[in-house]
């Protein structure tokens, strides 16, 4: 873990370039029929694991309508400790399933859920879903942790989708520091990546990731993690 808060500090600083990708950028219109009508904009960023970024897919009303919903509700969210008292996480959420959801709003919520199934190709049942806001302020930061938890019966992340809801003026960055990736916030941008190795079904020990400190202007997310269980029935069989 000290390599990988020595990669943190690294990439978080100011003077790391992220590497141009030279992957493929596409359109991804295969995953639902819906998307041959409104393909949605995909950059591949890394390919084992899979980590890949679509560019405007989310609307300024619907981002604007789940600010309402949630900036009035939020909380600190939990601090866990690492070591000598380093917060592993400064921010503050909302579980957005927790709140009191009127039709529009959970008709909002099931236009998300559709279109993090169509970026993922994944199953979600709307009941099952784990959806967090995230506010993060002048220093807010997430340490380098894994969205898998080790939970037995396939309760587990399978993989998680990042929506960025506004422009971040400095810092504030996403980064995999076993990828040397760093993704920037944009408003409108949604990050998505496997915590699970697809083919073991474990942990895939390089979705390791983290959020550099904010240095100016807040930034705003929504973490919407996918369920193993769910994918119950289109998993390959495991010999
Ligand atoms: O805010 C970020 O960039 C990362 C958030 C994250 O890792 C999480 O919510 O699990
Ligand atoms: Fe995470």
């Amino acid at each position: 873990m000290q390599e990988a808060d020595e990669k943190y500090t690294r990439l978080c600083g100011a003077s790391h370039k992220p590497k141009p990708s030279r992957l493929i950028c596409n359109y991804k219109m295969d995953s639902s029929p819906f998307l041959r009508l409104a393909p949605l904009k995909m950059e591949m960023l890394s390919m084992d694991p899979y980590v890949v970024v679509f560019h405007e897919a989310i609307y300024d009303s619907e981002i604007d309508e789940l600010r309402r919903l949630c900036e009035s509700r939020l909380s600190r969210t939990e601090i866990a400790k690492q070591g000598k008292n380093k917060s592993i996480r400064s921010s503050s959420g909302v579980w957005i399933f927790e709140l009191d959801l009127n039709r529009q709003q959970l008709e909002l919520l099931e236009r998300i859920r559709r279109r993090v199934a169509d970026m993922s190709g994944l199953l979600i049942d709307f009941n099952s879903q784990e959806v967090q806001y995230m506010e993060y302020v002048f220093g807010g930061h997430y340490y380098p942790h894994w969205d898998f938890k080790g939970i037995p019966h396939l309760e587990d992340r399978i993989a998680t989708v990042l929506f960025y809801l506004n422009d971040v003026a400095r810092g504030g960055a996403t980064i995999f520091p076993d990828l040397e990736l760093l993704v920037q916030p944009e408003r409108g941008k949604v990050l998505h990546w496997h915590n699970m190795d697809l083919g073991t079904y474990d942990l895939e020990k390089r979705s390791l990731h983290g959020a550099c400190p904010v240095i100016m202007g807040k930034k705003e997310v929504i973490s919407h993690w996918i369920r193993d269980w769910d994918q119950m029935f289109i998993r390959p069989c495991i010999a």
